[in-house]
């Protein structure tokens, strides 16, 4: 799924209501709908919590007048709240205002005396400004934005929660909405993936409202999201007469004494998805380790008993990967040096094996092209520097990519993939849960089978963390997210992708 920016978004709309012979208004009423069905799943009009409807100058507050003509309709019990403006009123908010029924309560808002009581059960729906901001917040609006914030109502954002740019940075002293849920058009917004902005967000969902598809396919874009059809595209079929050779032979270099359980983690991850065959290089005190935990896995020791030393023949390999539990013993450092300046056979690089490159600058001159990297948020202020924001840290991974012709997976909540052309693919799948020792050891064990079995750089990447994120997502179904351990998504590794083989293209889910 493809990452609008506020602009493209506008001429998606202006774009679809030509080509469909409507008018902006019929478009606008669409998307409130779509709005409607959502918010009558998730509140329903039995429980009489009152709905305060919050409306700015623009369209996100016609959206707002539509939203409480519907819900009144649907027996909700609607309060209207227009911000007073010095400039104008959007076109589709006056014909909306029109239309509001005369029963419905409305007030202008004008200064904060005017500030209605929000009860603490009520329902507050944040329509004062969309993706139309174009500059920080100011003024009385900073009050009633406060003020909506310190309630204790469950706050409801609108495509956007009011004051946070869509896809630039805002400033740390910028009000903003604190929205429990944000319900979202069409597509989603690049500030909803990123961390700093989940304050804001809250739950996020988006909802179709039928732009045009020839826009959205056609529009330029660095930014996509991980939907499940486009892991499922990905993933191929194993062929009938596939024997274990045909499935690659992956090299694992991991473990030291006391991180043996990463090598474990790491080996069984990348059995459960699909390798041929794996051998796994590891210090010799963790041969029986091995052999007991992993016996689908071969084992070879290197000649030190607590870390690895020297780096193994490894001119027989389809893809290495290395990292998971290594330790940084120098003489590992000398081990990931020739690894990095001799190899053949692509690489996937997590964990240690990150850290020694980033205290060396020339080994981070010798990453080999097309190399995926797996570092979590600190090791890549360790590899790339300290970014000042979100923003900035997209900006350094996009120079990372292109300098070392790599590719990064920053893991995180929608773990952020970075290319060597410049783009981001965020994932959708995972949850809280995941937090927790060994998870990012799971991931190198798939990314490594994956490109094992021939799938490109970004094909592992995308697959693999959609499909890690997806077996954390079915562990949660399972146990929820306090009791989820590493092993256990590994243990549902064949179901995640069970699921997204499964998917239908035609109906457009599993
Ligand atoms: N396809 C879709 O997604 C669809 C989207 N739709 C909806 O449209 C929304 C976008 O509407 P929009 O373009 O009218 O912008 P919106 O956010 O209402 O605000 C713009 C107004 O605010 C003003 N202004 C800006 N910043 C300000 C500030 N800091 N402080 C004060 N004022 C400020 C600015 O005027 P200015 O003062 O700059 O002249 C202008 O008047 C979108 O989020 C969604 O809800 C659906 O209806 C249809 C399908
Ligand atoms: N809040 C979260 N939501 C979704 N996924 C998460 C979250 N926190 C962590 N993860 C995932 O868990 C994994 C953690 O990896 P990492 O930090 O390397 O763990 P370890 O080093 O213990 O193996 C990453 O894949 C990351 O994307
Ligand atoms: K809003």
């Amino acid at each position: 799924m493809k990452i609008l920016t506020a602009a493209q978004t506008r001429l998606a709309d202006a774009y679809t209501a030509e080509q469909e012979n409507i008018t902006s208004l019929e478009l606008m009423e669409r998307a409130v709908k779509a709005f409607l069905a959502w918010f009558e799943d998730k509140f329903t009009s039995k429980t009489g919590r009152p709905v305060l409807i919050f409306c700015g100058p623009g369209n996100n507050g016609g959206d707002g007048l539509a939203i409480a003509r519907l819900l009144h309709q649907h027996n909700y019990n609607v309060q209207v709240f227009i911000l007073s403006t010095n400039g104008s009123y959007a076109p589709d908010f006056k014909a909306n205002l029109n239309r509001l029924p005369e029963e419905i309560v409305r007030k202008h808002l004008q200064q904060a005396s005017d500030f209605p009581e929000i009860p603490a059960n009520a329902l507050v729906l944040d329509t004062l400004f969309g993706t139309g901001l174009n500059r920080p917040l100011s003024g009385f609006i900073t009050d009633l934005v406060q003020y909506i914030n310190q309630s204790l109502a469950t706050v409801i954002a609108v495509d956007m929660p009011t004051g946070l740019f869509a896809d630039a940075p805002n400033a740390p002293e910028d009000i903003i909405i604190e929205a429990d849920f944000t319900l979202s058009f069409e597509l989603p917004k690049l500030a909803f993936l990123l961390p700093s902005k989940a304050l804001y967000v809250g739950e996020w969902t988006v909802v179709p409202i039928g732009l045009s598809v020839k826009f959205i396919s056609q529009a330029p874009s660095s930014y996509f999201y991980i939907s499940p059809d486009v892991a499922a595209a990905i993933l191929k079929p194993r062929p009938k007469y596939g024997h274990k050779g045909s499935f690659g032979h992956a090299l694992l270099i991991s473990g030291s004494y006391g991180k043996m359980g990463a090598t474990v983690l790491s080996s069984r991850a990348c059995l459960r998805s699909g390798v041929g065959l794996l051998t796994v290089y590891c210090p010799s005190a963790g041969y029986f380790i091995l052999q007991t935990a992993v016996p689908e896995a071969m084992t070879v020791t290197d000649p030190k008993e607590q870390y690895t030393s020297q780096l193994p023949d490894i001119s027989t390999y389809n893809a290495i990967g290395i990292g998971p539990g290594l330790g940084k013993a120098s003489a590992t450092h000398q081990l990931v040096k020739q690894l990095l300046e001799t190899t053949k056979a692509p690489l996937v690089i997590d964990a240690d094996a990150l850290n020694i490159i980033s205290e060396d600058e020339n080994l981070k001159k010798s990453i080999p092209p097309d190399s995926i990297l797996t570092p979590h948020p600190k090791e890549f202020e360790r590899l790339a520097g300290i970014a000042q924001n979100d923003y900035h840290r997209l900006e350094l991974l996009k120079e990372f990519c292109q300098e070392h012709s790599c590719y990064v997976v920053l893991k995180g909540a929608h773990t952020c993939i970075g290319t060597p052309v410049g783009t981001f693919y965020f994932n959708s799948t995972g949850n809280p849960g995941m937090a927790t020792g060994g998870t990012g050891d799971v991931l190198t064990g798939i990314i490594t089978a994956l490109v094992a079995q021939h799938y490109s750089p970004l094909e592992s990447c995308i697959v693999g963390v959609y499909l890690h994120g997806l077996a954390g997502d079915l562990v949660k179904a399972e146990i929820g997210e306090q009791a989820l351990l590493a092993s256990d998504m590994v243990s549902y590794l064949g179901k995640a992708f069970l699921e997204v083989q499964s998917y239908d293209h035609k109906k457009k889910k599993f």
